[in-house]
């Protein structure tokens, strides 16, 4: 059982890579934000458990399948690995908006399958960050502390305005991720 919750939950496109609203389709459009990659080799390195939560409407829509995007977090965990990182959990929700699933975000089901596979008894303290509205609702649903990026989505998330307390905005994961860590320092 992990103790506590030196957890980071990301959510994928526009946040660890760049985003379209024309789908990540293919390897070739999965583009990494370089300093993302980083940003997850320093969070493993000082001590935190990353996951991902990650919608894939994609594969309903028949744009791609579960092949391409094993591709995509094949090369993804390559990156991480080789700065020094690691990923614990990839969830992701393969199902539409009419799918009525229980895994696609604002809903909790990816998040539930994280902390089912890391035996964890709750999400309390964990850290979600996402760039949209929905990642947001999800991880404030399991009780997380959220963070919004600016990245992909998330400055039209911003200037949107949502109704959700405690949310903390950063420009990207690696400001994000500087913030986390030396917060930490101080409080050690
Ligand atoms: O940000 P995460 O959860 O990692 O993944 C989002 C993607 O699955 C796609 O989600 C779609 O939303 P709809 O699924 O069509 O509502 C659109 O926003 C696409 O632009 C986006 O690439
Ligand atoms: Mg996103
Ligand atoms: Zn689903």
């Amino acid at each position: 059982m992990l103790s506590h919750q030196r957890l980071v939950i990301l959510d994928r496109d526009g946040v660890i890579n760049q985003d379209s609203d024309a789908y990540i389709k293919s390897l070739d459009e999965w583009i990494p934000y370089p300093t993302a990659i980083q940003a997850i080799a320093q969070l493993s390195k000082a001590g935190w458990t990353v996951a991902i939560a990650t919608n894939q409407s994609g594969i309903a829509r028949g744009y791609y399948d579960t092949a391409v995007l094993t591709e995509m977090h094949d090369r993804l965990n390559q990156l991480v690995e080789k700065a020094g990182g690691q990923i614990s959990h990839i969830a992701y929700c393969p199902h539409g908006p009419d799918d009525d699933c229980d895994c696609r975000k604002p809903k909790t089901g990816l998040m539930r399958q994280i902390q089912q596979h890391l035996g964890l008894e709750s999400l309390e303290k964990a850290w979600v960050v996402g760039d949209s509205l929905r990642d947001l609702q999800a991880g404030s649903a399991m009780g997380c502390h959220v963070a919004l990026v600016r990245t992909g989505k998330g400055f039209l998330t911003e200037s949107k305005g949502f109704n959700l307390e405690g949310v903390m905005v950063f420009d990207d994961l690696a400001a994000f991720t500087e913030w986390l860590l030396s917060a930490e320092d101080d409080a050690s």
